[in-house]
């Protein structure tokens, strides 16, 4: 647990719990024992606390802080304090690794801090609810001034060793032998006074700015927060670092307490361990498949079908974690914008080893040799399956094939080739290089080594893979569709879009699903609807009625949006703006037929078409796709109208439009809908109790194995707030799953033709029964 040796006058603890040696009462109590040995033995002169194996300390066990032994856990960790706080012989700490937490506050605790260039400090206890409990929020500011302890512990981030050194964290950095050279430090500082050396001595440097920086940053924090109380409550932990110690100590008792039996500590809890939990997947449907059974096919080399947004994301993603890829795209532009994306983000992260791992091509057959292909093409699946068809003639028999769609059927899309078992989705989220999740899609074929494949895949390069069936949406944006709904329908009765991205921003989420789609692009539910024939490119179609579709409650706000060009803030492709476009059009834009090959002037194709916006229309939903790219490309940087919003020239503030607020008016008028007020409460439950309620049809259809798939589904793709602990935790543990079935009852009653505010049978069943959510699917640990 704690090593005790001695290197003539010096004493060594080093602390042995692999893997992350992390604090449990055990640890704490063997470091107690060992700090009362070496203040006891006259030969011993200095000390150093260091890790054994691959790291420092990262903090304390969160099983047993979480747990029943909390209390002998703290209260050992109150022994620790008092040995180190009073030790009369100095303590020197040797970081490697990563010193998180409790671990960087012990070191803080510590007269000395060593520390070798590849370490990474850091007190992330606000990511798990919490706040530096053990002296962390009273010491830092002490070191740093009350402003960059904010900083750092309301963000949790990570302090490389050389930074640490800058803000007077460490003392040296060690370059060779760490353990041999903090022996050596430690010898070389005995006998000094240690006074100057206990940070619990020292002075906050900004104390007579406290007020000032917290007012300053308390705004800043409450944004970002978004009602997660862990952040202010750390605020309110620092403000007392300018009080005496040990009034700061017990204030951060209190406020850590007050943390600590929060919900929100649990929550965010429950959403680390979920996090690692996914990895112990299973396949709903056979148990017997699963992490443990299925072997994963190494993958050395990556193919990406596609240079748009997300095949450049996703190439940037491979790319990083040191795999080669060979990304293919037909359009020589295209490719070209790509590669400079690329290489602009890799430039800080030794780009040029990087890059030399990648192949830019026009040409499939390059493709005859990787081990995998993503293909990352434009959302529609007659095209997919034509790329499908192509990839299983070109790369070698045993490659799996992968498809980047958002909802397009996996199982289609594997019958284009003769390697079922080797398709598989992976969905990516934009930016790909940015966003933590990838869900993975397993089809009917899909063999138990493609699905471990892909999660392989998604830890090598460092995402958070969820393995869920095949369905519509898949289980991210099939839940998404009843949430968008109920947005609609909020319209209909009297809100205005920014009072509905208000409540939702409100709960937690950074942007309202108005604002979303503004960003997203509103072209690609259009498309989807278009699709699934709900609409098509010049209205409803022909004898629908305006506001239903096959018997569901429709909304056709966004499709009347779309035929006005209102396609989001980054599709430029709106048609208003386009008529504008015609005239702006300074440089010749070509268009590529992928069909015969033959090319096009954009401008003396328009002046063969009635319209501009006819001619738009035709481009989008061609079936070639080397135009349509194209086409969207060059007509990028002409900044069509968002969907609901305006946007001030190079500013991203939402603003309400004049022009779809009078739209919204008349279509009420037309329909007649009688404006109502709607709190913020109806809102958010009517949006989050509807995407809830899809999770457990989704959960009872086997296309999520457990209700922890869906919560980091929707934790790292979607933006839900961490600190609610993902949909379906928040629904069990803080509403109650009788309270949500009471509320769907309540407004499906009010709303009968709304058919996603009927509650699941799976929801009514686990009332009735008393069951939970937890309890559902896999206990992976138990395979
Ligand atoms: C970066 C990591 C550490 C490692 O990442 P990676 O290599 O990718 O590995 P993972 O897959 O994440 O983890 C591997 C497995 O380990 C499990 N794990 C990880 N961390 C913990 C943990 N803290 N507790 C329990 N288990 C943990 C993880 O689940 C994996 O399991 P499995 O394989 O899936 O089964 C990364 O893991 C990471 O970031 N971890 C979290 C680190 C963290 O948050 N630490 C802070 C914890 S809270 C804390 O420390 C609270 C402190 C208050 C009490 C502290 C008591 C300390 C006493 C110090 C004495 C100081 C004297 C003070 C004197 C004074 O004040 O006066």
């Amino acid at each position: 647990m704690a090593e005790y040796s001695t290197y003539g006058s010096v004493a060594v603890l080093q602390v042995n719990n692999p893997p992350l040696n992390t604090f449990t009462r055990h640890v704490l109590q063997a470091l107690v024992s060992g700090l009362e040995r070496a203040q006891r033995d006259p030969a011993v002169r200095s000390i150093v606390i260091a890790g054994k194996g691959p790291t420092f300390p990262a903090g304390a066990d969160l099983e047993e802080l979480l747990g029943t032994a909390a209390a002998p856990l703290l209260s050992n960790l109150r022994m620790v304090d008092k040995h180190v706080d009073t030790c009369q012989k100095p303590i020197v700490c040797a970081i490697h690794g990563t010193a998180l937490g409790g671990g960087f506050e012990l070191a803080l605790a510590s007269h000395y801090r060593l520390a070798v260039p590849s370490a990474t400090l850091s007190l992330p206890e606000v990511h798990l609810g919490m706040l530096p409990g053990a002296g962390g929020t009273q010491r830092l500011p002490r070191v740093v001034g009350v402003k960059s302890a904010i900083q750092l512990i309301t963000s949790g981030q990570d302090i490389k060793a050389q930074q640490a050194l800058t803000l007077g964290l460490v003392d040296k950095i060690v370059q060779g032998d760490l353990l041999k050279e903090a022996v050596s430090f430690a010898r070389s500082v005995e006998g000094r006074p240690l006074e100057d050396r206990r940070i619990s001595q020292r002075t906050v440097p900004d104390a007579d700015k406290v007020d000032e920086v917290v007012e300053a940053t308390r705004k800043t924090i409450l944004r970002k927060a978004r009602g997660a109380i862990a952040p202010l409550t750390c605020v309110q932990a620092i403000q007392a670092s300018v009080l005496p110690f040990a009034a700061g100590m017990a204030r951060e008792a209190d406020l850590m307490t007050y943390l600590m039996t929060s919900w929100q500590a649990a929550a965010q809890q429950y959403v680390f361990f979920s996090e690692r939990e996914v990895r112990q997947w299973s396949h709903p449907r056979d148990k017997h498949i699963n992490f443990r059974t299925a072997k994963p096919t190494v993958i050395k080399s990556v193919g990406v079908v596609g240079a748009g947004t997300m095949g450049a994301g996703i190439t940037i993603s491979l790319l990083q974690a040191g795999l080669k890829v060979v990304l293919l795209e037909v359009n020589k532009k295209q490719l070209d914008k790509a590669i400079a994306v690329i290489q602009k983000t890799l430039r800080q992260k030794s780009a040029s080893q990087k890059m030399s791992q990648l192949t830019t091509t026009m040409d499939y057959s390059q493709l005859s040799d990787v081990d995998m292909v993503i293909e990352a093409v434009f959302e529609n699946l007659r095209l997919k399956k034509e790329v499908f068809r192509k990839l299983d003639v070109i790369t070698k028999p045993q490659a799996v094939l992968a498809s980047n769609t958002s909802g397009l059927d996996i199982d289609k899309i594997a019958a284009a080739t003769k390697r079922p078992d080797k398709v598989v989705g992976t969905h990516f989220f934009s930016p790909a290089n940015v966003m933590r999740l990838l869900e993975n899609i397993y089809g009917k074929k899909t063999s138990a080594e493609t699905v471990a494949t892909v999660m392989q895949l998604a830890t090598t390069i460092g995402k958070v893979g969820v393995l869920v069936g095949n369905c519509a949406g898949f289980v991210g944006n099939r839940m998404l569709g009843p949430y968008r709904s109920e947005a609609l329908f909020l319209l209909e009765e009297g809100v205005d879009p920014q009072d509905v991205d208000r409540a939702i921003e409100e709960f937690g989420f950074p942007m309202g699903p108005f604002r979303m789609t503004d960003l997203a692009g509103n072209d690609i539910g259009w498309r989807r609807r278009i699709e699934a024939r709900l609409t098509t490119e010049h209205g409803p179609p022909p004898d629908t009625p305006a506001l239903y579709r096959r018997g569901d409650r429709y909304c056709p706000l966004p499709d009347m949006l779309c035929l006005q060009g209102r396609l989001g803030q980054k599709t430029g492709a709106g048609c208003m703006m386009l008529q504008e476009a015609k005239d702006d059009l300074t440089e010749n834009i070509y268009i590529r037929f992928r069909t015969d090959g033959s090319v096009f002037d954009l401008r003396r194709l328009l002046a063969h078409t009635k319209t501009l916006e006819e001619l738009i229309l035709d481009l989008l939903f061609a079936d070639d796709c080397a135009l349509l790219a194209h086409t969207e490309a060059a007509l990028m940087s002409h900044h069509a109208p968002s969907m609901c919003n305006r946007y001030d020239p190079g500013s991203r503030t939402a603003l309400p439009d004049p022009v779809v607020l009078q739209m919204i008016q008349d279509y009420r008028q037309e329909h007649g809908f009688k404006k109502r007020t709607i709190s913020s409460q109806e809102i958010v439950e009517r949006c989050l109790y509807s995407l809830i309620n899809e999770g457990f049809h989704v959960l009872d259809e086997g296309i999520a194995s457990r209700a922890l798939d869906i919560d980091v589904i929707y934790l790292f793709g979607y933006g839900w707030p961490r600190h609610t602990g993902g949909p379906m935790y928040y629904v069990e543990r803080v509403i109650g799953l009788e309270k949500l079935l009471r509320s769907l009852e309540t407004y499906s009653a009010r709303y009968p033709n709304h058919s996603h505010l009927q509650p699941s049978p799976l929801l009514r069943d686990m009332v009735a029964k008393g069951g939970s959510l937890a309890a559902l699917g896999t206990t992976d640990s138990k395979l």
